[in-house]
């Protein structure tokens, strides 16, 4: 394993970059400290340039010749131990962040016992812990358990040094000489791309000719030149950033916008379908900052398991193997980020022990939003591989019931893996197609959906989305995503004394699989209303979106993004049920699949006019005629799309009758 690849800025909510905790760390092991004092223009540069972060001049040379898979592992700059780069959060100050006196203070750690290094053995996972449904996203890393390294660059990594009290001084210089070459190198980038392009008071030409070089390239199908390419990027986004100055006369908004959706599917490696999807979700600078952020792994968090061990006591082991980490932010209690690592976070004596699971920062949300309580019954629909699962057990501290259901039978064995590794005592697996329930089990305090979803906020995880999602996935999936949330609605029970809650989340940032959803099921069960997450961050929801009008409370919902929080991109939502769910509500679940309407758990108490009135705006809705007939458009389109032909499909099916 090792350092290095994996040093990444804090996750979540704003964190200040303070150099001191490493440096006291290297005064208490009586080594030299010479902090690098920034300039706050520095500092702003390296900000403003977070479009194009650069470790060192071998990043760079990288960057000019291969595609932006490799470009973005510049992602992190080490300074010091600690990662340089920062998210920029509007409205949240450095001093903002103080650690609770019961948090986990990394300073009063002895640091002598980083010198008792241990070698944490080569025990790998078993295939328990195999997740198996590629079709379907799970934000958890906990499947990166069974991988004894965290980088996927293990020649690289490997060559690097490792973190230990008697290099530690080396490897500071060394990364002190990165942070200085990075500087000049991203000068000297600035410089050039301003000789190449970006010379004030000049109208960039952007859209392709014929006679461009690059055009010509692209319609030869021969590589284009990634760095030419990249410039083009970022000089087409300074022009619609100011189009009325900087556009060239008589070209419009959308033949710019077009080209720039032409290069980021060139050069980062989308369909033109799922690129402009996304591009639509942000200002044209925020989308390049997305794309961008999708090139690079988001850091590693582990969560503590509370039922086996305190965060302080964990830290203060992992430190003790060569493991460098911090807590997540004030914001979690239990999450710790790691660093570096000398040693298989998957396999240490600690992790075969249930102390902790590998779990991305932002699959703590949807739990902490639902906030289950002690003695409650609570419902995890879509559990596999456990992460949420088991830290809503460990939040309740094993008291109450979860039910934890996956109908995906190897997923589960990795579930029921996790749920006896952690010490989670109070959990029932089940396997159902969740959009059975509230059939086999109702009632529940609360319920969460941790939808199956498209995986549009998890590219960096699984690059493979970025190509191999289509319309006919996103008919399909919110399809899915709005019957099993009816079916989490169904499951609660509206007068549950401390509870009530559903929480919906997926780890896509589309609006199909999230406003729409939501909308949808507003719309439908009108004995539910939106209400505050309860968390300390993340963007509110749409309440518009291309001409649609969603229902005001959206804006309750969050929205988390790899390039705002660096953290997966995610979507949560949380409901309240305050009344029974109305006889007259249409079945959440395709007819004949799992019976009807008549045989929902239905509460007596009435529901408010004001509720009626709520459920009014269909928009998001499904019906069932109509939407068959998008889904056999998009099939046809997916078919034509791989050069077949969608009429034979039809023959056959008559042939076959
Ligand atoms: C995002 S993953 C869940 C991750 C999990 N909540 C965790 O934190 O470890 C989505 C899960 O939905 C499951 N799934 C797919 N279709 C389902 C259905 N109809 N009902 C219930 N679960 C389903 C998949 O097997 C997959 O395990």
């Amino acid at each position: 394993m090792g350092a290095g690849r994996r040093m990444k800025r804090k996750q979540g909510a704003p964190e200040p970059l303070s150099e001191e905790h490493y440096a006291k760390l290297k005064r208490k092991a009586g080594l030299p400290v010479d902090i690098p004092t920034e300039t706050s223009d520095n500092k702003r540069r390296r900000i403003g340039k977070n479009s194009q972060p650069k470790t060192n001049g071998a990043t760079r040379k990288k960057a000019s010749v291969s595609k932006p898979a490799a470009v973005d592992k510049s992602t992190t700059a080490k300074v010091n131990g600690k990662s340089k780069a920062k998210s920029v959060m509007p409205g949240l100050e450095d001093s903002d962040i103080e650690l609770d006196d019961d948090e986990f203070d990394a300073d009063d750690l002895d640091i002598e016992k980083l010198s008792d290094l241990e070698d944490g053995g080569g025990a790998t996972l078993g295939d328990d812990f195999l997740g198996s449904d590629s079709s379907v996203f799970d934000s958890d890393d906990d499947n990166d358990a069974e991988k004894p390294t965290f980088s996927e660059d293990e020649d690289e990594s490997d060559a690097e040094e490792k973190l230990t009290a008697a290099n530690i001084e080396g490897l500071s210089r060394k990364l002190d000489r990165q942070l200085a070459e990075e500087e000049a190198a991203n000068a000297a980038e600035m410089a050039e791309s301003a000789l190449q392009t970006n010379i004030d008071g000049e109208k960039p030409h952007i859209i392709d000719d014929e006679e461009d070089e690059l055009s010509a390239k692209t319609n030869a199908l021969l590589a284009p030149d990634l760095q030419l390419l990249r410039t083009r990027i970022t000089e087409n986004i300074r022009v619609l950033d100011d189009f009325a100055n900087l556009a060239e006369d008589g070209r419009s908004r959308s033949e710019y916008t077009a080209q720039l959706i032409k290069d980021v599917c060139a050069y980062y490696g989308y369909s033109e379908y799922l690129a402009e999807k996304l591009y639509n979700l942000f200002t044209p600078r925020e989308a390049f900052a997305f794309f961008e952020a999708n090139e690079s792994a988001r850091p590693v968090v582990i969560r503590t398991n509370t039922l086996r061990t305190h965060r302080r006591d964990l830290a203060q082991a992992l430190i003790n193997r060569g493991v460098t980490l911090e807590p997540v932010g004030k914001w979690s209690k239990v999450g710790l980020q790691v660093f570096e690592s000398t040693v298989p976070l998957g396999a240490t004596p600690e992790y075969l022990a249930g102390h902790y699971i590998l779990q991305a920062a932002s699959s703590f949300l949807p739990c902490m939003a639902l906030d289950p309580q002690e003695n409650e019954r609570v419902l995890d629909m879509a559990a596999a591989p456990g992460g949420k699962t088991t830290y809503m057990a460990a939040m309740m501290k094993n008291t109450g019931v979860v039910v934890a259901n996956d109908p995906n039978k190897a997923r589960a064995k990795g579930l029921i893996g996790n749920i006896h590794r952690l010490g989670a005592r109070n959990v029932i697996v089940s396997n159902y197609d969740a959009r059975e329930f509230p059939k086999p089990m109702g009632g529940f305090d609360r319920v969460l959906l941790d939808a199956p979803c498209s995986g549009t906020g998890v590219i960096a995880k699984d690059p493979s989305v970025k190509t191999n999602k289509t319309e006919l996935d996103f008919m399909q999936l919110p399809h899915t995503q709005k019957q099993l949330l009816l079916a989490a609605i169904d499951s609660v029970n509206h007068s549950s004394k401390s509870g009530g809650y559903i929480v919906y989340s997926t780890c896509s940032v589309t609006i199909e699989e999230n406003e729409q959803v939501v909308q949808y099921a507003l719309s439908r069960r009108p004995n539910v209303k939106l209400v505050e997450t309860g968390l300390a961050f993340g963007k509110e929801g749409f309440t518009s979106f291309m001409g649609k009008k969603f229902d005001p409370s959206l804006r309750l919902t969050r929205r988390y993004y790899p390039h705002s929080y660096n953290v997966d991109g995610f979507y949560v939502a949380k409901f309240k049920k305050i009344g029974p769910t109305p006889a007259k509500a249409s079945a959440p679940r395709d007819k004949g699949v799992v019976g009807n309407s008549e045989e929902q758990i239905i509460d007596k108490t009435p529901i408010s006019a004001d509720e009626e009135e709520s459920g009014k705006d269909d928009f998001g809705g499904w019906d069932e005629d109509e939407d068959k007939e998008y889904m056999e458009k998009g099939r046809r389109n997916a078919m034509r799309r791989r050069g077949l032909d969608p009429r034979s499909n039809i023959k056959a099916k008559k042939g076959s009758k």
